[in-house]
This record gives C-alpha cells, structure tokens and sequence, in this order.
C-alpha cells in the first residue's frame, strides 16, 4: 500500500485541482492551515495548481500555539500566501451569547477560558468543540466567495470512510484532493513534496481540545483502520467496529433527506 509512485499522484492531484477550479469558473483556492499534515499537503498541492491564486487561512480557536507557528513556518517555507484569523473571541461570544440567552444550559466553565473540555459530558464537549470548525468554514467560504476561489478540503480517505469530521464544519467544503488517499498515503505524499519532518511525524489532532488525539478518539490506530479500507486486512472485531463507525455517520456524505410522497 505504501510502495505508490507519489510524484505520479503529486501531479495527477495539481492537475485534478486545476481542472475542478477551472471546470467551477473559479480562479484559486483557498484552505485552512491548521499546522497539520493534511492541509500542508493539501495547501501545498494548491500553490502549485494556483501559484498566484492560493490563500491559506490561519484560523486558531482557542487552539494549540505551537501548531500555529508550524502552520506560519509552512507557509513562509513554501511562499503560501495566508492571512491569520483568530477566531477565539468570536467563538467566546457565541458561548456568552448561548449562555445568556437560555438559561437551561450553564457554559460557565467555557467561558472562562478554560480550553480543556475533557471533563465535560460528552454531549456539551462535542457541541461546543464542532463549533469550531463550523466558524472555521464560515471564513472560508467568505473568502472563496469575495475571491471567486474554491475552499478545498483537506479530508483524507479513512476520515471519509470513518465520518471523522464535522459536519458542515472541516466537511463543509467544494472539493476533497486527498479523499482517494488514506492517511499512511498522505504521509508517503508528505515525504515526497518536502513538508516539514516534525509535521509528518506529530500525532495526528483535530485541535478541539487540549491533548484530542485522532487515534484515542476513534480507538483504533491509522495503521489498523487504513490496511483494513486498502486491503481488507483487519482482525475480525477491528473490521466490525470501523464498519459501525462509517455506517452510523454516513449521513455525513450524503444530500439530507426528502420525501420521497
Ligand atoms: N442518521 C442521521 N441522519 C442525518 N443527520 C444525522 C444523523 N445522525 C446524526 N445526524 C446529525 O449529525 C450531527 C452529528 O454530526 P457532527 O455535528 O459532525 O458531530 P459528531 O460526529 O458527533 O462529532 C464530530 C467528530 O468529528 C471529529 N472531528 C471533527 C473535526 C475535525 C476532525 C479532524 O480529524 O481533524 C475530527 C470530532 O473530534 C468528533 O469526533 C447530529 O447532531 C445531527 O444533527
Ligand atoms: N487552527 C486552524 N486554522 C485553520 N484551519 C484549521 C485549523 N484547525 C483545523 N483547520 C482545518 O481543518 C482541517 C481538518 O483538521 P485535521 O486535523 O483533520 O487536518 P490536519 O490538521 O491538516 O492534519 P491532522 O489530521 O494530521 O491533524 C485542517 O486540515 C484545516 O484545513
Ligand atoms: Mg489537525
């Protein structure tokens, strides 16, 4: 599965873009720059589909510090244009706003700066953590719509496959270059395009909250569950429990229902 030709797929993947762009009347791209490998790789993909039409957004929300240097060091190395958003006032608002405005619910320990949600109940961490994302898209497509670019998503094949995104939020997006690619082929993609060691090897984060690890989160590894979609080699009760995961969150990839009477 690893042994793939990357400078193939390198090129395939620019002129995949340049035709979707093209093909939509649009001029560029614009994507979010998170610090991690996938919207490296992606942003990095688009610089050399849209040299002059490429713009990375930087968006933290009460997030990682040190991921927003990575995301800067990565844009200046491969002279991606960006702008630096931050998102963690409005994000603060939204939560005051809720706060006051319905008294079933008590968001006191959010607003109070406190980024670490693990305690909470599990519903309220998942509510609050998707908002992100969701501001995130919203930026983007206001950018996509006063440049006339396309927001490119950075989803990967076993995210797609999983439902590991948020909907309307990180899946809110026009196009997904790495939705054919599972995450150890991100990685063999990284190497070859010359991303940054430290981002290729650092723990894969959806970033919503102080120490979130993909693989903690989901419970299976990138290892297992991307053998498993490539080849179909899995232990019985992995298969089982990747199965359940993508068919519960499904309606993810899907247009909402109408009736059909
Ligand atoms: N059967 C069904 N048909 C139609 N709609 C259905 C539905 N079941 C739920 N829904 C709707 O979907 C909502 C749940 O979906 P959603 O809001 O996405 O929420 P949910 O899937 O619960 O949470 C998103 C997950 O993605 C992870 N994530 C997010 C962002 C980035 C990354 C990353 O890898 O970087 C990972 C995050 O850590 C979390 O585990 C429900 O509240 C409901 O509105
Ligand atoms: N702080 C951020 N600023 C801008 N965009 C962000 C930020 N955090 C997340 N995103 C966007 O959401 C996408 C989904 O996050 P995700 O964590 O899956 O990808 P990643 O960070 O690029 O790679 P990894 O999965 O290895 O952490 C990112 O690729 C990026 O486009
Ligand atoms: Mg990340």
């Amino acid at each position: 599965m690893l042994d793939r030709d990357y400078k193939e797929i390198e090129n395939n993947l620019v002129e995949w873009i340049q035709e979707k762009v093209n093909k939509a009347g649009c001029q560029g791209a614009v994507i979010g720059l998170s610090g991690g490998i996938d919207s490296s790789v992606t942003s990095l993909l688009c610089q050399k589909a849209f040299p002059n039409n490429t713009l990375g957004l930087i968006m933290p929300c009460q997030s990682s510090p040190e991921d927003r240097i990575d995301a800067i060091k990565h844009a200046e190395k491969f002279n991606i244009k960006y702008k630096e958003i931050n998102l963690s006032q409005p994000y603060q608002q939204f939560l005051e706003t809720i706060n006051n405005s319905d008294s079933e619910i008590n968001l006191e320990k959010a607003i109070n700066g406190q980024r670490q949600l693990q305690d909470a109940q599990e519903n309220f961490k998942l509510a609050l953590a998707n908002m992100k994302p969701r501001l995130r898209m919203t930026l983007l497509y206001f950018y996509a719509n006063l440049n006339n670019y396309l927001v490119v998503g950075t989803d990967n094949r076993s995210e797609l496959k999983l439902g590991y995104f948020t909907k309307f939020g990180d899946g809110g997006i026009d196009i997904a270059p790495l939705g054919n690619l599972v995450k150890l082929e991100v990685r063999g993609l990284a190497r070859e395009m010359g991303i940054d060691q430290k981002i290729i090897t650092k723990a894969p984060s959806a970033g919503l909250w102080d120490g979130q690890s993909d693989e903690d989160e989901i419970g299976l590894s990138y290892r297992e569950i991307d053998y498993y979609i490539v080849d179909g080699e899995a232990e019985a009760e992995t298969a089982a429990r990747i199965e359940q995961i993508s068919s519960a969150n499904s309606h993810k990839l899907e247009l909402p229902a109408i009736p059909d009477f």
